[in-house]
């Protein structure tokens, strides 16, 4: 029950802190202090100075429905209902991925070649495939001012969510939701086409950790039998979507390095770049026409 919970910030940490431990979750410092937080409005810096501060009962009642949540399994950033990324505050809803710091490693792959494309040209036109969030397009489109970009799903909900999240973070006005299957609504041309695709093998689903499982969208893991079908989809379509010496950067899976490599050198592509991980992973790939 709520009244079970200390209203004093300090002991409600500890408290917090203390559940999440018991029920095995992997860090229950960082957790109980992101639901604390995020559910009473305080900070870190309260948390530390003024430990005696007292929080309200509605906000322990939140706290003790996130803590139940947690406890049972459900990922922090679910709960809150946000996750940053590339120092975005970005909306999660049931048809979002979870952005995944992994996923950086993308943005940060494209981006020198999207500022030099924008001073050069005065712009630059990015294709997000399977945006989700819209994490990868928002990441460029925060960083490189003259850049515009269209964030394509087939996931209705992922795209509302994406576009709710341009508008909150003032990227409305350059950033496009499409409806489409891959390339089938998609017209124009851009200087980078950019996507983290679905790539678990089907059969590997089951086996995921839980909390990935349970909890991100099948479509947004599920690259069919083999992983691979969107990067054969991709590779097939992205050329004639793609400005002269435009560049297409795919994040894979850290075993698919050598297949995905070959899939789009077979379509006519040069490899420009191949990048790892924070944990020495191979999981960027960027390609040329
Ligand atoms: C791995 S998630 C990536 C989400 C986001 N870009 C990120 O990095 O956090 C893959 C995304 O592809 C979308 N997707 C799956 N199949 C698709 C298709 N046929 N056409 C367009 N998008 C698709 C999913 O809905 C999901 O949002």
């Amino acid at each position: 029950m709520a009244d079970q919970l200390p209203a004093a910030l300090g002991p409600l940490l500890r408290a917090a802190r203390e559940r999440l431990a018991a029920a095995g979750i992997d860090d229950p410092a960082l957790d109980s202090r992101l639901i604390v937080e995020h559910f009473s409005g305080t900070t870190r810096t309260q948390a530390i100075a003024e430990t005696g501060q007292k929080v309200g009962s509605a906000a322990l009642s939140a706290i003790e429905t996130a803590l139940r949540r947690r406890e049972a399994g459900e990922p922090v950033h679910r709960i809150l209902g946000y996750r940053e990324f590339y120092g975005l505050r970005l909306s999660l809803s049931s048809g979002t991925l979870e952005p995944r710091p992994d996923t950086e490693t993308l943005v940060d792959a494209v981006l020198p070649f999207a500022r030099a494309t924008a001073e050069r040209l005065g712009e630059c036109r990015i294709l997000d495939l399977g945006t989700g969030t819209g994490a990868i397009a928002l990441a460029l489109l925060g960083a490189v001012p003259a850049a515009t970009a269209t964030g394509v799903d087939i996931s209705l909900d992922a795209l509302a969510t994406a576009a709710g999240n341009a508008r909150d973070l003032g990227l409305g006005g350059r950033f496009k939701a499409l409806h489409s299957n891959w390339f089938e609504k998609v017209s124009g041309r851009y200087h980078v086409i950019a996507s983290n695709p679905p790539y678990i093998p089907s059969r590997d689903i089951g086996n995921l950790q839980d909390e990935v499982r349970d909890f991100d969208p099948h479509r947004a893991l599920d690259g069919g039998v083999d992983g691979l079908d969107p990067y054969r989809v991709i590779a097939a379509e992205a050329a004639e979507f793609l400005e002269t010496q435009g560049k297409v950067a795919v994040e894979i899976g850290h075993m698919q390095k050598t297949e995905v490599t070959g899939i789009f050198v077979a379509a006519g592509y040069s490899i420009m770049g191949a990048y790892r991980d924070l944990g020495g992973n191979d999981r960027v790939l960027v390609f040329e026409h």
